[in-house]
């Protein structure tokens, strides 16, 4: 795993923009991301790059106790947002929230 690297899909790709989504959910396979780093990020579609995010930190957290800041904080409600997990990672109960800012976009 290239740990300079993030991708997200491409709807939420505004939100990220406009600073209105300042966290991602993921699984145990990306809890590697260093706080302090800058990586680059782009579409998971397509690879197509569109803004550099700062890690400022990686938590763990349950599926069970996600609550609704950190729904705020994706621009989506509760109900939204496990909606969203469960389609990507189905079943999974351990999950990290990397919490970034925007450095830069094109
Ligand atoms: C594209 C990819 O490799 N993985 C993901 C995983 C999650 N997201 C988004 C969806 C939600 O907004 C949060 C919560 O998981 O992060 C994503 O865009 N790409």
């Amino acid at each position: 795993m290239d740990w300079s690297k993030m991708t997200f899909f491409e709807r939420f790709e505004a939100d990220i923009l406009s600073g209105k989504k300042t966290i991602t959910i993921r699984d145990e396979a990306e809890k590697g991301y260093v706080p302090g780093s800058v990586v680059q990020v782009s579409t998971y579609e397509d690879d197509r790059w569109f803004c550099e995010l700062k890690i400022l930190s990686v938590t763990p957290i349950k599926f069970s106790e996600l609550t609704e800041f950190h729904a705020e904080q994706e621009n989506m409600t509760l109900p939204q947002l496990k909606d969203v997990i469960q389609e990507i990672y189905p079943g999974i109960e351990s999950l990290y929230v990397i919490q970034y800012q925007l450095v830069s976009d094109h």
